[in-house]
Order: C-alpha cells, then structure tokens, then sequence
C-alpha cells in the first residue's frame, strides 16, 4: 500500500517509523520532519491525510509528541477516520470496527517494540463486514456530509 507519513520532530519512533513501514513492503509519502517539509503538527498531518482523502494514498501514520494533535488534525480532513492508537488491539479495532484509514501515534508513549506490535496489528487488520459496522461508518459519512 501507499501511506503517507507524518511527523512534528524525529523523537522517539519517528526516526524509525519509515523503515518499519517498508521493511513490511510498503511505499511511504512522507510529511513534516520526515522529509524537508513544515513541522507544524497540524499543518503536516493534515497533509497525510488529505492524501488519504484524495486517493494519493491508501492510508496514513501521522505523530506528535502526544498524538492528540496529529488525531485531531487528519480527523478534519473529510473521509479520514484517524485513530489514536497507544497498543495492538486498539489498532486492530481501530481498522476492524472503525475502518480508521489513519493511525496516530504518540512519540511520547510508544518504545520500539510497541511500534512493531501497533503497526502489524494496523495492517494485518481488514475492515469488517457486519452489516450494524458499514452502518455505523456509512453514519460518519453522513454527518461529515
Ligand atoms: O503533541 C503535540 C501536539 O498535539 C506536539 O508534538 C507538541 O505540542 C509539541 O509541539 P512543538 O514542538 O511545536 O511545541
């Protein structure tokens, strides 16, 4: 897949969160501090998700040193459903229950180990197929609309 990838520095994770994501074969757009771009949290995670929004990417990774912002940024993007995510399961529910197209981490929270467990969890997760979960996202659609 494409992802997109953003970050406001290169603490913690962030100096590694490119090569996790290509060590499990995807190509990455990278944002912010990742690359020569802007470093405002709300600035370069909303431009990862805005890729995500217009098809340039499948889906995004965006960071802050708490994650908050990155969340709150790439969520007001339309079509982006970013989950802040600080283990596994919630980034497996996340891409199950919520059909999240974006992940935010924390650079503050989350150790190396953590990141590998978070980031397999994310992609070897699908959306699910319930009928009362479709509904549940087409009703996201619906307010944003
Ligand atoms: O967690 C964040 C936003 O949610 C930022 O990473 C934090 O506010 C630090 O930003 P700056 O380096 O611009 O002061």
């Amino acid at each position: 897949m494409r992802i997109s990838v953003a970050s406001d520095s290169l603490d913690g994770v962030a100096s590694i969160l490119i090569s996790e994501i290509e060590e499990r074969g995807h190509t990455v757009i990278p944002h912010g501090a990742v690359t020569d771009e802007r470093t405002d949290w709300a600035w370069c995670c909303s431009r990862a998700a805005e890729d995500v929004s217009s098809g340039v990417a499948d889906q995004a990774i965006v960071c802050c040193w708490t994650g908050t912002g990155a969340s709150i940024a790439a969520n007001k993007v339309p079509g982006v459903r970013a989950a802040l995510c600080s283990d596994a399961a919630t980034a497996a529910g996340a891409r199950r229950w919520n059909d999240a197209n974006v992940l935010a981490i924390s650079l503050r929270l989350i150790s190396a180990p953590l990141l590998e467990e978070i980031l397999d969890a994310w992609f070897a997760a699908s959306a699910s197929l319930d009928e009362n979960d479709q509904a549940n996202i087409a009703y996201l659609s619906e307010i944003e609309n």
